[in-house]
């Protein structure tokens, strides 16, 4: 475990009281302490990011610092340590992006492609996952909802209409899995999943805690798409599907482009990217029986009513 802050590897040092576990106090943004860290290593998960896209519309920088810089590090202090694999996590905001979470997302992934395209010898095989939100991931809108109707407040939604893809912690985990086990290098895995608008999420969480649905709409922050793409229409051209999963293949063309010319395969491909306003919709019922399949809104239910839990 390689991180920043020391207080949450204590806690998780408690928390997992498994001596096999060794906890490193660094930084991606230093590269030394990243080759520190990974010297002996076998595989690498990269999840290290600042992930909120309104305070990456302040702090670009920092994106870049830690999203691209601090990615590059863990890349090539692997390349230097020959770990065998290193799966680095992305999103869908990286996909079209508008805003500079996602655009510094973009550009991790393609800094884990260029290593695959550039070191077709090497001993590391770097992919990427990529999947949408993350449901009760910390400072997401579900936690957020869910204390603002325990404060006795209607949920703040920024627009009813807004749809995000929706999938849980252990489907996000089994798509990296996936990724570590398959992977060819310079590999994109994204993971398929329904979407709701963000209105029928408010009201399946309203529902789900028997409160009237009143909606308090507060107007979209600071860079955020009204929908998100998983995959682009140019990606999908190259996609191998895999049902659950999507695997897009490095082009690893050099830039000797002249020889591909005369071979080259006119293919229209599909016209559509897979977008959360065109992927299978989820309503209100099907979002409450996906909110009770989670532990921490079982656990918030328990507390509010032992028998609504049930
Ligand atoms: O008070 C609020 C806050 C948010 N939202 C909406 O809820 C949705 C989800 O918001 P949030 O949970 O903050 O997630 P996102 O901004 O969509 O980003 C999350 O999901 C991404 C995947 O798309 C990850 O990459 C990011 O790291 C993660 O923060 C968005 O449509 C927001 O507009 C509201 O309606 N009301």
């Amino acid at each position: 475990m390689f991180s920043r802050d020391e207080a949450k590897q204590d806690e998780m040092r408690r928390l997992l009281g498994d001596e096999r576990v060794r906890y490193y106090v660094g930084d991606v943004r230093d590269y030394d302490s990243v080759l520190r860290a990974s010297r002996g290593i076998d595989h690498v998960f990269h999840a290290a990011a600042l992930k909120q896209v309104p305070s990456c519309e302040f702090f670009p920088l920092e994106a870049v610092r830690t999203n691209i810089l601090g990615s590059a590090n863990v890349v090539e202090a692997a390349e230097r340590n020959g770990v065998g694999s290193v799966v680095v996590l992305s999103t869908d905001k990286a996909v079209y992006p508008v805003n500079a979470m996602g655009m510094s997302k973009a550009m991790m992934e393609k800094v884990a492609q260029a290593h695959a395209r550039n070191n077709p010898n090497s001993a590391t095989t770097v992919s990427c996952v990529r999947y949408g939100n993350v449901m009760y991931s910390r400072g997401s809108v579900i936690p957020l909802f869910i204390e603002q109707i325990k404060a006795g407040r209607a949920p703040t939604v920024t627009d009813p209409t807004m749809t995000r893809f929706l999938m849980s912690l252990g489907e996000s985990v089994e798509l990296v899995e996936h990724a570590f086990q398959h992977a060819r290098p310079g590999d994109i895995f994204i993971r398929k999943a329904a979407a709701c608008t963000i209105g029928d999420l408010a009201e399946a969480v309203c529902e789900l805690f028997n409160v009237p649905a009143k909606l308090d709409v507060i107007g979209v922050r600071h860079g955020e798409k009204l929908d998100e793409t998983l995959a682009s229409r140019e990606e999908l051209t190259q996609a191998e599907d895999f049902g659950e999963f999507l695997r897009v293949p490095l082009d690893a063309r050099d830039l000797n482009y002249s020889l591909y010319v005369s071979e080259g395969e006119l293919d229209e491909g599909p016209v559509e990217d897979f977008n959360s306003s065109n992927a299978p919709r989820m309503g209100v019922p099907e979002i409450i029986e996906l909110l009770k399949r989670l532990p921490e809104v079982r656990a918030e239910l328990a507390l509010r009513d032992p028998v609504l839990a049930c």
